[in-house]
Order: C-alpha cells, then structure tokens, then sequence
C-alpha cells in the first residue's frame, strides 16, 4: 500500500479549534487529496470488540458508556504503555490513503515519535493555540482529570512544531489555512 505525501500531526489545547481547522482544511483540499485521522478513532472499537460489548452503545451518550468509561481509559493507558504505537497503527490501518493525511488528535510526544519514525521524512507538526479567554467562549471550562492529565498537557513543553497558528479570531484562521495550505505546496507536488 503507498503511503501519503505529508502527514500533518495536529495539537492544541481544548477548545483552540483542532476540529474546526482540520476540517476548513479537508474542505479546501477536497477528501480525494485529504484524510483527517484520531488517534482516538479505533479506541472504542478495539475495546468492544475485546471486550464483546455493543459498540453502539458504548459511542453513545448512555449509562452503558460512562459504566465503562474508566476501565476503558485504564485498559488504553496499559495497551499505550505496553506499545506505545498501538492507536497511532490502529488509526492509520483503518485510514484511506490520500497525499495529506491531517491527524487531528495529536496529545503525546509518543504520538509524534512514533509517527516520525513510521513514516519517516514526511511527518510535520502543527499547534494550533488560542488564548484563554477564547477557549472559554468557546465552552472551554477546566476539568480536573481532563485539563491537568497527560493526554492534554504532555505537549505544553514540546517546542519543536514547523508550524504555530494563532486561531482567536476570522483574520487569524484565514492567515491560518493560508499558512497551511503554502506549507503543503512545498512538500507535495500534487497537493
Ligand atoms: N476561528 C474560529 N471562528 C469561529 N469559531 C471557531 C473558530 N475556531 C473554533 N471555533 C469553534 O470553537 C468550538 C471549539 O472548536 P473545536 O471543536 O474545533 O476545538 P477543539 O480544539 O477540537 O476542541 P476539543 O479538544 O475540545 O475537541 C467549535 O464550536 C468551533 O466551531
């Protein structure tokens, strides 16, 4: 199977506008030439499927789920500690090749590791940042266990991304696409 041109490894904190950026840039780039992949993707299906449960539910908004919310998150942290690239391989397995791929759910040094080591020489990361005051507006409220915990703060420290964007406001997110979309031109020919 070919791999893709650029893979692009998407970081922010909650509420910076991850989603919202990936998918202005799928759209620009039409879906024959861009793929979003998560990371957290495959979690939930691995784990109903290991654990014969019905996966409907478990996606859903049920007393069922938040029954197994926390195992769920127990048994990710040991399949990650055991192999560190167990989701990045599931998501990128189960991902349709196009030139770009854009992982929008980019949390540990790990995740960055393990991809610039699968595909070497084509992986390029990307922080997307927005003020606080921003991400509130957005719905942003802090959540012990979710604000303070590793899977959102193990990048705060990592400064080596090729690219930082601002997205507070319209201005920002169309310097933003911009810068991206200028990014990939020089790293693909097609794109
Ligand atoms: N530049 C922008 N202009 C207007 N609205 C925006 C902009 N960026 C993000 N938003 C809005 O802010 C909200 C949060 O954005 P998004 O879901 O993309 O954030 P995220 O970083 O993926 O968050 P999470 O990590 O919580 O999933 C969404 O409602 C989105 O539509």
């Amino acid at each position: 199977m070919q791999d893709p041109k650029v893979i692009l490894l998407v970081s922010g904190k909650r509420k910076s506008g991850k989603d919202f950026i990936c998918e202005k840039l799928k759209t620009k780039l039409g879906e024959n030439i861009c793929s979003i992949i998560r990371i957290s993707g495959p979690l939930k299906g691995l784990y109903a499927s290991l654990h014969k449960l019905d996966l409907l539910e478990l996606m859903s908004d049920s007393p069922y789920k938040e029954k197994h919310r926390l195992n769920m998150i127990k048994w990710s942290e040991g399949e990650r500690d055991k192999d560190n690239g167990y989701f990045c391989r599931a998501a990128c397995a189960e991902a349709t090749v196009t030139p770009v791929w854009i992982v929008s759910d980019i949390r540990r040094k790990s995740d960055i590791e393990w991809f610039k080591e699968t595909y070497r020489g084509i992986t390029k990361t990307v922080r997307i940042s927005a003020d606080l005051d921003t991400r509130k507006n957005r719905g942003w409220k802090f959540t012990k266990d979710v604000d303070d915990a590793p899977s959102e703060c193990d990048l705060d420290d990592f400064n080596a991304w090729d690219i930082m964007l601002d997205n507070n406001n319209t201005q920002q997110l169309e310097t933003a696409i911009i810068t991206v979309l200028e990014f990939l031109h020089i790293y693909t020919n097609n794109v």
